[in-house]
């Protein structure tokens, strides 16, 4: 297949990016079938598994988009970023540390035995469920609005509306998650929850339920690629600091099982949903050559359809043909 080689010094650069990655979105959707919805979420199971779409935003204002684009689908793990994110604002990196490490577990990530087994002092990483929902505990407020209020409010900025939760998909997913809730029984067990069980689960399930594209995954990324300042408007959305680790946690822990394999092939930083959502973030090179988007990129992709480890499966591979088309991995 094409490498994408394009020269940068002509008017066509642009219009000849997006010929690539047409052409790569095309060849790529063809694979979708080797992968399955996810189905333990009723409403999940609607969405068109040949789906394939993605969003290339980059820090000098080149915007490529290519497949199905217009889609609106929930966040899920993605929004797990976002909450760490928040929740630091919030209570100071230190505080929310103490309560959720920032180790990967080898495990899925619905994943309630290596609570157990390892024997850890804390939830291993606030990017598998059981650091995610300690994570959405330490949210400030005493009802689930009240805790997501700061983490809408961070997306507004960021993709310049405010976010919708899909009610049809939270309804779902709380009625369905026993895992999540048995996951939530240990928590509280244990001690790690800063907040009521019920009122911890309904924030989790809701924040999971926002309603995202692939233009606002890109629009996210490309702020955490510009160390949490926005790339038009130059307002600090998010401490610099924050947005470090939350990159590291991308990389080591944000693919679950499956994310040591995606930064040996890939090398950015990403975090998946089971919705089939991929947020990924391009950091700046300094490296001067005739590739694209080496001034750093925000990537956003949908494509439904799962491996076993719950990522996008043609999403991974169309990733992984970018970044090494265009050598964007961190290595
Ligand atoms: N990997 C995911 O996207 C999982 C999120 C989903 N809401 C769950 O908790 O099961």
């Amino acid at each position: 297949m094409v490498q994408g080689h394009v020269n940068l010094n002509t008017e066509k650069t642009e219009q000849w990016i997006q010929e690539y990655v047409d052409g790569w979105v095309e060849f790529f959707k063809k694979q979708t079938d080797t992968g399955k919805v996810a189905d333990y979420i009723p409403k999940l199971e609607e969405a068109d598994p040949n789906s394939l779409g993605i969003t290339i935003i980059g820090k000098k204002g080149t915007e490529i988009r290519s497949g199905d684009v217009e889609h609106e689908f929930s966040i899920q793990s993605i929004s797990k970023v976002l909450s760490f994110i928040t929740a630091c604002m919030d209570r100071g990196i230190a505080y929310v540390l103490q309560r959720v490490d920032v180790e990967p577990t080898g495990e899925a990530f619905n994943s309630i035995m290596h609570l157990e087994v390892k024997g850890h002092q804390r939830p291993f990483n606030p990017l598998v469920n059981s650091g995610a929902i300690t994570t959405s505990s330490l949210l400030s407020g005493n009802t689930s609005d009240e805790k997501l209020e700061p983490l809408f409010q961070l997306m507004e900025k960021i993709i310049g509306r405010r976010p919708e939760i899909d009610i049809d998909v939270y309804v779902s997913e709380r009625d369905t998650s026993m895992r999540n809730r048995a996951i939530g029984y240990y928590l509280l067990e244990e001690g790690y929850l800063e907040s009521d069980l019920g009122v911890t689960l309904e924030t989790y399930f809701k924040q999971c339920s926002i309603n995202v594209t692939t233009d606002d995954l890109a629009r996210i990324g490309l702020v955490l690629s510009n160390d949490g300042i926005h790339p038009e408007t130059e307002e600090i959305i998010i401490p610099r600091n924050i947005v470090r680790i939350a990159k590291s946690l991308m990389l080591t822990c944000g693919m679950y099982d499956a994310s040591g394999k995606f930064a040996s092939y890939v090398g950015i930083p990403a975090k998946s949903g089971v919705s089939g959502g991929i947020l990924a973030v391009v950091p700046p090179r300094v490296r001067e050559n005739e590739l694209p988007f080496l001034s750093g990129c925000g990537i956003g992709v949908f494509g439904p359809a799962l491996d076993k480890q719950g990522n996008s499966v043609a999403g991974i591979k169309l990733l992984r043909h970018i970044a090494n088309s265009w050598d964007l991995s961190l290595f």
